[in-house]
């Protein structure tokens, strides 16, 4: 399966998010934020990072990339498109997901192993795991609050659209400790932490604190995988 990892100006995270796809058996194929087509992958990831040095908001600039413009209409016609951090900012500055994301209640970046709930598993990139299942990813930013409108807030409740919750600290003053939403095909997924983060044993959150091997991200590029060859 080939996954699409989309490199704009300022992105950090595309190496790792290309390691995570081969590390869960899949082929990374490199985005470029200009490119007009995508180059026939089964899958896009937006990767975290600064993205056009975070100027105006972030993901607000990269939202506006030539790239987008197949992505958003990609995604509309059920291609899975996962968004971390920044990614997840600029699905939200690209209305595929609803609601903001605005600086840390606390002003700070902040940089902390994070336990979440997953609260929903029939996604395109959360089917491997179970329902209500606590992990433990890396989280990084400086614009994590999300908001919405009560309206919008009534719907993502009622209709199952948070995918993930921030579990015992709220780390940056979310809404409803919203930390990751999807839309209601599935396809499209955003979380602040990070998954490809935590992938090899080692190299992710302290054990200690996750109690488990650290690798809770892999999870998610397997998900994706499982759903692509069962679809
Ligand atoms: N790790 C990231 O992707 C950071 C996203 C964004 N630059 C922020 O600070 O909020």
């Amino acid at each position: 399966m080939k996954i699409g990892v989309v490199t704009f100006p300022g992105t950090l995270d595309d190496r790792d998010a290309a390691r995570a796809v081969r590390l869960a058996g899949g082929e990374a194929v490199s985005l470029w934020h200009a490119d007009t087509n995508l180059h026939k992958v089964d899958a896009v990831v937006l990767p975290g990072g600064f993205s056009y040095g975070d100027y105006l908001r972030c993901g607000a600039i990269a939202a506006q990339a030539p790239v987008m413009e197949s992505i958003i209409k990609a995604a509309k016609g059920g291609l899975p498109v996962l968004g971390i951090c920044n990614g997840f900012q600029v699905l939200v500055e690209s209305h595929l997901l609803p609601g903001g994301l605005i600086r840390n209640e606390h002003q700070h970046f902040i940089c902390r192993d994070q336990k979440l709930i997953v609260e929903s598993n029939t996604t395109a990139w959360t089917n491997q795991f179970s329902l209500n299942e606590e992990i433990t990813i890396p989280l990084k930013n400086g614009e994590g609050g999300y908001i919405a409108t009560d309206e919008t807030l009534k719907r993502l409740e009622g209709e199952g659209l948070i995918t993930f919750r921030y579990k015992e600290v709220n780390p940056n003053g979310s809404m409803n400790d919203i930390a990751g939403l999807r839309n209601e095909r599935g396809n499209v997924v955003g979380l602040m932490p990070h998954p490809e983060h935590a992938v090899e044993p080692g190299f992710g959150p302290d054990t200690k604190i996750a109690m488990r091997s650290g690798v809770d991200g892999l999870k998610f590029f397997t998900s994706v995988i499982n759903s692509l060859v069962n679809a």
